[in-house]
Parts: C-alpha cells; structure tokens; sequence
C-alpha cells in the first residue's frame, strides 16, 4: 500500500505547524522524516494516522483519500506508535498486544487461536514474549516501548507509522527494530532523530525544517555536509559505510570545543 502526502498543511490557533507537505511512500519502502525538535515531524504523521486533519491538502493510501475511510477502516490499515505511548491502566503485556486486534474485532468477540498465536510471534518478534505476564505498569521504557511496537504489529497494518520507535531502545534493540522494518514489507513512515540510523535503515529519507520539507530522496542524495549544516546547525563529516555504501556522519566535537 502506498502513501502520499499532497499539499498537506495544518495550521493550529492561527499557528501554521506544516505548510503544503509533499511526500511519497511507495508500497513496501521505509521512508524516514528527519529534521530538528519542532519541525514538524510529528504534525506529518499524526495527519497520516488521523489524529489530525489537514487544514489543506490530503493524505492518500493507494489513491484513497484517508478522510473518506472511517476510523475503523483506517485503522485496519495503518498502525501507529505515537510518542505519547505512555498508559495508566494495569493491563499485562500480552493484554496490551491483543488490544492490537480491536480493529478487525467485533463487540467483545474473543480473540481466535489464530489471533493468540499472532499476538505471540508478535511478543516474540519484538523479545517481549518473556514479559507477557507481567503488568506493563513495571516495565522499563525500552521494555514498555517494545510491548507497543507488538501491539501495532498484531493490527497486521499495511502501513506502520512510527514516531521516534528507537526512543529508549538500546543499541540492539534499535538495529533488531530498524532492520525488521525494512524486511516486513509493510510501508513505513518514521520519524527519527539519529541520522546515521535513519540513513541505514531508510529507502528514502524527507528532511523537514520549520514545517517545510527541504529535501527529499536517497540518503546518500539528501545527506550532505551543507544540508547538515544548513537544518541542524551541526559539522559533520560524511563517510560511506565501508560495507553498506550508506552515508554515516562521524560529529566534529572536539573541533567545536
Ligand atoms: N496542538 C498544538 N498547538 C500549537 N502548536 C503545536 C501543537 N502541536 C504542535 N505544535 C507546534 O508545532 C511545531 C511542530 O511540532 P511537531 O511536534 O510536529 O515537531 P517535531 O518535528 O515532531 O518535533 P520533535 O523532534 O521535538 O518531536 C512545534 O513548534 C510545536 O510546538
């Protein structure tokens, strides 16, 4: 399934937030938004997921504009990990993950045997199958945020929209997430802060600032020294991966010091 965001705009409180957004998902890619704190990322994703609607413009999903789906019919279709996923309700991890089906259920139909061995390769996939008993209200922050990764996987998307999914992730369970996204073959939308991740794991990437996309395309197009400098205010030195050939930005500090 496919995404296009056409002329999107959002204006809040007579704030404009994003200003005719223009990016493309083809079905099956990961395409990553970057950009600094306030840029917009987020108001882009939460157009996609309908937690906003565009003040213009319009978000497609194979051709269908997504403000004629209900929120049911969206929600079949494309999953989200907000930034937000914080809960106060003492539910069990594997009671979390099966919340990931409540789209294709019906009233308080129960889950089938086939739904209960989604739910575990789900916990499995995203290693949390060890903490399914436990109350999601004592896991740690990478350990919660793992649990609502499998929860957006059981709603068997065709689209993930993820707003900054490595946030309390260790180092392995960031490589484990990012590479499982470019090998599930669903579409993918994500927001995230580490360049060198984003440039890794991204087919393409969209560089936001100040609620405009400024760049768009391959990593290795869009990553430049001067673009770095230019929206993130930083010296960076760009290498290609000596195996990969994907751009990595090695920080001057001790130049700035
Ligand atoms: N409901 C709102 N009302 C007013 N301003 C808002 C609202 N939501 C977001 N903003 C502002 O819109 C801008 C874009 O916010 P957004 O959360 O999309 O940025 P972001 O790129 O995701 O940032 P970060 O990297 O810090 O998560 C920010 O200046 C933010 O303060």
């Amino acid at each position: 399934m496919d995404i296009a965001l056409t002329g999107v705009s959002v204006d809040i409180a007579g704030k404009s937030l994003i200003r005719d957004l223009h990016l493309e998902a083809d079905s099956g890619q990961v395409v990553g938004l970057v950009g600094p704190n306030g840029s917009g990322k987020s108001t882009a994703l939460r157009c996609v997921y309908r937690a906003l609607t565009p003040s213009a413009g319009a978000v497609y999903l194979d051709g269908t504009d997504v403000a004629t789906l209900t929120l049911r019919e969206n929600a079949q279709r494309v999953a989200a990990l907000t930034q937000d996923n914080h809960t106060d309700l003492d539910f069990t991890v594997s009671e979390v993950v099966a919340l990931g089906r409540t789209p294709h259920l019906r009233g308080n139909q129960p889950l089938s045997a086939t739904e209960h061995a989604l739910c575990r390769e789900a916990m499995e996939q995203t290693d949390v199958l060890h903490l399914q008993d436990r109350s999601v209200l004592t896991l740690s922050g990478g350990e919660r945020q793992r649990v609502f990764i499998a929860r957006a996987l059981v709603q068997q998307p065709k689209v993930l929209v993820l707003d900054e999914p490595t946030n309390h992730l260790d180092v392995r369970h960031q490589v484990e997430l990012l590479s499982f996204l470019g090998k599930s073959g669903l579409t993918v939308l994500v927001a995230i802060h580490d360049l060198n991740l984003a440039a890794a794991a991204c087919d393409r990437l969209g560089v936001l600032a100040g609620g405009e996309v400024v760049a768009a395309g391959a990593p290795v197009d869009v990553l430049t020294t001067d673009l770095v400098r230019r929206v993130f205010g930083v010296d960076a030195t760009i290498v290609a991966h000596p195996r990969t050939g994907v751009p990595q930005l090695l920080y001057d500090l001790r130049e700035k010091a």
